[in-house]
């Protein structure tokens, strides 16, 4: 029998010890599961292990001692499935060092990598032909997660027997994941709608009010939507849990990494000063420049995508990108 076939998954490692990566190890850890988490920092590993707790990316949340952590990739062998949760510009350097098995890949990261143009699963063909993959993606807050608020997610797997398994073996009263075959559509809402939680931020920084950025959200899930149909994505997937859902949380509160990162260019500070200054991950300001060129080479209409780009190379002022917004031609709102 293939892993894919199996009905139950038992023994998760989890791949990255940063807020997600934590919050998922527990959330899996909570009632005394055995789990194992690699984490790059050996700081974060010796918390975890001798506190139960990770004061560098997970603030506040006491961890079950039955989640323990390691900064050994090779001890990630033997274990059911595997759920990855590196940011995209690390995530081919870690995949490229995990050990070889046919435990299943969870992709929990929410960007596109520079130069390729690959999502994790395009990378995940690359290094892992034949492995079973699944996208785990929505709108979740990790501390919540973590805090065992109630939380709701999109589970895509190609093979649906994979994604029902994997979604029984995660779901928790409290945390309910949705199944979907599409994974693309899984990938491209949670890349897209970081760069749009910065557009968000900027308008709220700017003090341009909230009508601004209710349209913001509105024609960046048109952005979304033109970008992810055109690469194979479900109307149905970019509507829900993954696209629009995420879309909600992460342009509407400070308590997104993106939003805030925003929040500060729109304020007047500099991306290369308020990129330079922090530990924890923006991934839609490595993804914007990314999917805009992308959007480019399909001739995809991405303003919105494009200007916050250009925001975040510092190519632009936040006046002059409104301004350039807002006097676009007229057009049909279906287009
Ligand atoms: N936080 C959240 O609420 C959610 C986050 N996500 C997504 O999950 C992914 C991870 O985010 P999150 O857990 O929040 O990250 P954090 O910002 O909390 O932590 C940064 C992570 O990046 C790692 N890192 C930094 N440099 C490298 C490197 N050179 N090689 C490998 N790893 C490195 C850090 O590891 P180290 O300690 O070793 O530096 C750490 O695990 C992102 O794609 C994010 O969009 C998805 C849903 C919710
Ligand atoms: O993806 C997230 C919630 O779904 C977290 O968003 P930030 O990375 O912007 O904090």
């Amino acid at each position: 029998m293939t892993r894919d076939c199996m009905t139950s998954f038992e023994k998760f490692g989890v791949v990255g010890g940063g807020a997600w990566g934590t919050a998922l190890a527990q959330l899996l850890a909570a009632e005394g599961a055995p789990v194992r988490l690699w984490a790059r920092e050996e700081d974060v590993v010796a918390a975890i292990n001798a506190e139960h707790r990770n004061p560098l990316f997970l603030p506040g949340a006491a961890l079950s001692p039955s989640l323990t952590a390691t900064s050994d990739l090779g001890t990630l062998s033997g274990l059911d499935a595997l759920l990855v949760v590196v940011p995209v510009p690390y995530l081919r350097a870690v995949l490229a060092a995990l050990p070889a098995g046919d435990a299943p890949l969870i992709f929990c990261s929410k960007g596109m990598e520079a130069g390729s143009f690959d999502f994790p699963i395009d990378i995940a063909r690359e290094i892992f032909p034949g492995r079973g993959f699944a996208v785990l993606s929505g709108p979740t807050f990790a501390h919540e997660v973590a805090a065992g608020l109630p939380t709701a997610i999109t589970l895509a797997a190609e093979n649906p027997a994979l994604a029902e398994g994997l979604a029984r073996a995660l779901a928790r009263p409290h945390f309910r994941p949705y199944v979907s075959t599409d994974m693309i559509g899984a990938e491209i809402g949670g890349a897209i709608k970081n760069v749009l939680a910065i557009a968000c931020g900027i308008v709220d920084g700017a003090g341009l009010g909230l009508n601004a950025r209710a349209a913001l959200i509105s024609r960046g899930f048109a952005e979304m939507t033109r970008f992810g149909l055109a690469r194979g994505a479900l109307a149905e997937t970019l509507a829900g849990l993954a696209g629009l859902g995420d879309l909600v949380l992460t342009c509407t509160s400070s308590n997104s990494r993106n939003f805030a990162l925003g929040q500060g260019l729109g304020r007047g500070e500099s991306a290369a000063v308020l990129m330079a200054d922090r530990r924890t991950v923006a991934e839609g300001a490595f993804s914007a420049p990314v999917i805009a060129a992308a959007a480019r080479a399909d001739a995809i209409d991405m303003p919105i995508t494009d200007a916050v780009a250009r925001l975040v190379a510092g190519e632009t002022r936040v006046a002059d990108a409104i301004q350039a917004l807002l006097s676009r031609p007229l057009r049909p709102e279906g287009r």
